[in-house]
């Protein structure tokens, strides 16, 4: 069973401005909500490409309450700790540039973790975890790491996609997967990274610095590179106007995964993965599958080794 967890989830509320103004009265011309955070992103988009996942992580109040409806609807298996407050929410305005306000998470006790943790100890080396999104505040930036190690010692395949200092620490733990947007790989090793070159480049170094077996570094309209041993993989989408980039990176991670679960061919998890992250990015939403399959035809690939 593959699993997804969610330290922080949020209730996304995308809001399209025609001309955003600061400091005067805006008004909407389009509204949406739907449930945010990585990991029920990846639950999500894995259910539109047929494979079945349980969300995990920590919800609360009414909008706690407005994601697990959603992911009942959806047929998506929940099986969150309810905390206290209320779930953040993720304000995305789109006006001509987009801007993301996201909130902070309401406080996690003890009991709290000490329930996740049990609910985590019931995986065993069957299953897969996807490890997402931020950190609640609260938490020791090495909260990922530890989990990860009890995971990883029961044999189960951890997917990461995170950031920061939580990125740092986890890596520790040496990941099955990880995927770094390029910026997120060039403050992790202090750098620019503005070229697919320099991308694998820090990709391999990533692989061999923190012992991970599949590194997909993506690009955003340049598409990603993938890593796998001695191996540099690159895929890129058709260019076409971005509708909306929110989701994209946990519909490329949701598409990876659900390829290199039926196929040995890094070509093609690669591009199906990126077809995934694109048609999110050109649709209003997240991606259907046929979208995903229409733009995957579309994917230009290349071998990147010596
Ligand atoms: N402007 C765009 N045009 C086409 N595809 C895009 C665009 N932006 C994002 N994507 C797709 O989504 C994937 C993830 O986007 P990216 O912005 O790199 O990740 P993240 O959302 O994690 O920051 C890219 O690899 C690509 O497939
Ligand atoms: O946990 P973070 O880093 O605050 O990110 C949460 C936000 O990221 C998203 O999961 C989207 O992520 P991506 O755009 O990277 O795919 C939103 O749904 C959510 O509001």
């Amino acid at each position: 069973m593959i699993y997804t967890l969610t330290l922080n989830p949020a209730l996304d509320y995308v809001v399209e401005v025609a001309d955003f103004t600061e400091g005067s009265i805006n008004r909407t011309k389009n509204e949406l909500k739907y449930p945010g955070g990585k990991g029920i992103n990846v639950s999500r988009v894995l259910k539109r490409l047929g494979v079945s996942s349980t969300a995990l992580g920590f919800t609360g109040g009414f909008t706690g309450d407005y994601i697990e409806n959603v992911l009942k609807q959806e047929n998506i298996d929940t099986d969150f700790v309810r905390v206290n407050g209320d779930t953040r929410i993720n304000v995305k305005i789109r006006g001509g540039k987009e801007t993301e306000i996201n909130g902070a998470s309401p406080s996690i006790s003890e009991d709290d973790i000490r329930s996740l943790e049990s609910r985590l100890a019931l995986l065993d080396n069957e299953d897969q975890l996807v490890v997402a999104g931020s950190l609640p505040s609260m938490l020791p930036p090495d909260t990922y790491k530890r989990l990860m190690i009890r995971l990883k010692e029961k044999g189960i395949r951890v997917y990461l996609d995170t950031s920061g200092e939580a990125l740092t620490k986890a890596l520790e733990a040496s990941p099955y997967f990880v995927k770094p947007n390029h910026l997120e790989l060039a403050e992790l090793y202090d750098v620019s990274i503005s070229s697919v070159e320099e991308a694998v480049q820090y990709g391999k170094k990533l692989l061999d610095d923190f012992d991970i077996s599949h590194a997909v570094i993506s690009m955003a309209g340049e598409g990603a590179v993938y890593l796998h041993g001695d191996e540099a993989y690159q895929a890129k989408p058709p260019e076409r106007p971005a509708v909306n980039s929110v989701g994209a990176g946990d519909s490329l991670v949701a598409g990876f995964i659900a390829k290199h679960l039926l196929s040995n061919n890094p070509d093609e998890v690669l591009a199906f993965a990126v077809s995934a992250g694109s048609a999110t990015a050109f649709s209003e939403t997240f991606c259907t599958k046929e979208e995903v399959v229409q733009i995957n035809k579309e994917i230009k690939t290349a071998v990147l080794n010596e």
